[in-house]
């Protein structure tokens, strides 16, 4: 089996450009008639984004990036690095709506959860000359943190932290280096949630076989808080971890305390602009956001490896059409950006603004 190198895994790569997020923001451009806009609106094309695995049927795909990042690697002789999100756990966001999967505890959901892992396993089995780094299941061990208190969450404790080990597990004999999703600033930084947090995620690092290929932590992953401000948003008081590198700094203590000496890397896909939102839990489709600082591997602390953008700007975080079976009522509050289609799919308005409000300007 593959050995885990030490030190930052994205060291030396160029990040792969996802074919999918790119041919939706050329169809986007293609639809905006300002020419100045759509010239900046072409540029997101050429930022690397995640690629989200959130439904079995898309694991094929798989082998097709790594076989194309393996053949710009022979071509230019420059190292490739895909970038993937591993999101399809059954009971999946179980303290929302928008955003609930395919698979379901109570129809076999784990067996096909372990299914899913192991297509994704196997096409990476199939190109060990690319490399893959992979964020663990966006928002499901954050919830085993705060939201005990909901019923669906309660009964998918056990399976999430099962489903999160065992693709961990999976993911490390191939060699994908993995950050495991912390929530955010927002979600975990609070005081009272910060030593749960530190014991849960080291118990999982260590349940997972402590393999070096578990690098770390996800933060912001889908959300828009800032890097590091010293002008924090109205929406944080109360909390002194106001921005993603103080609940970093917070967290990462707790879980060296823990055993797990882990990094961080930190989603800015959609934090370019800040005071935008009426209180922090909101989270959806959030008006006035902006693109943010580009993919980076120059950060403001060394236990970041990287500022990446997890989240592709442009695709929705949930239908604000009240009558649909993933409606939930975050994308019907004042500061959700309305109408909006289905969690993952295109959302036309958001992404021309999200070009417009970006800081650094595209
Ligand atoms: O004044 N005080 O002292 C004090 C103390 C404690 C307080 O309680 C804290 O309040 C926080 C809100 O401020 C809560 O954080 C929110 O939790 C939600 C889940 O429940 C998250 O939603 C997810 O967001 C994801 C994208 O990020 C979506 O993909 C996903 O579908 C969606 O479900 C929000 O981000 C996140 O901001 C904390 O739980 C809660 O513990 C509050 C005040
Ligand atoms: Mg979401």
């Amino acid at each position: 089996p593959p050995t885990p190198e030490s030190g930052n895994p994205f060291q030396g790569y160029d990040l792969y450009l996802s074919p999918y997020y790119a041919e939706e923001v050329v169809a986007a451009a293609a639809q905006i008639s300002d020419p100045t806009l759509k010239a900046k609106a072409l540029k997101v094309k050429d930022i690397p984004t995640y690629i989200w695995f959130d439904v079995v049927r898309k694991t094929p795909d798989l082998g097709k990036y790594l076989a194309d990042a393996s053949n710009i690697q022979r071509a230019t002789g420059r190292k490739q690095l895909v970038q993937i999100v591993v999101y399809d756990l059954p009971d999946r966001d179980c303290a929302a709506a928008a955003s609930n999967g395919e698979f379901h505890l109570n129809d076999g959901g784990m067996a096909k959860y372990k299914n899913y892992v192991d297509l994704l396993v196997a096409e990476v089995r199939r190109y060990p000359d690319v490399r893959v780094v992979a964020v663990v299941e966006p928002d499901s061990l954050a919830n085993l943190v705060t939201n005990m208190n909901v019923t669906k969450c309660r009964g998918a404790e056990a399976a999430y932290k099962e489903g999160v080990v065992y693709a961990l597990r999976q993911l490390s004999s191939v060699g994908v280096y993995s950050y495991i999703d912390a929530g955010h600033a927002g979600w975990l930084g609070w005081k009272d949630n910060l030593a749960p947090s530190g014991r849960l995620f080291s118990q999982i690092y260590k349940d997972a076989g402590s393999s070096g290929f578990i690098r770390g932590i996800a933060t912001n992953v889908a959300n828009y808080n800032s890097l590091s401000t010293n002008n924090r948003d109205p929406i944080t008081k109360d909390n002194d971890n106001w921005d993603e590198v103080r609940y970093i700094n917070a967290l990462s203590p707790l879980l060296r305390q823990n055993g797990w000496n882990a990094q961080f890397i930190v989603d800015q896909g959609r934090s370019g602009v800040q005071n935008i939102r009426q209180e922090w839990g909101n989270w959806c489709n959030v008006r006035g956001a902006g693109f943010g600082m580009r993919p980076t591997l120059s950060t403001p602390l060394s236990a970041i490896d990287a500022i990446v953008w997890v989240k592709p700007g442009g695709e929705a975080d949930g239908t604000s059409d009240t009558s649909a079976v993933r409606y939930d009522t975050h994308c019907g509050k004042s500061d959700a950006h309305k109408p909006a289609p289905e969690a993952g799919t295109w959302f036309q308005e958001y992404f021309v603004a999200l070009v417009q409000n970006a800081n650094p300007p595209l």
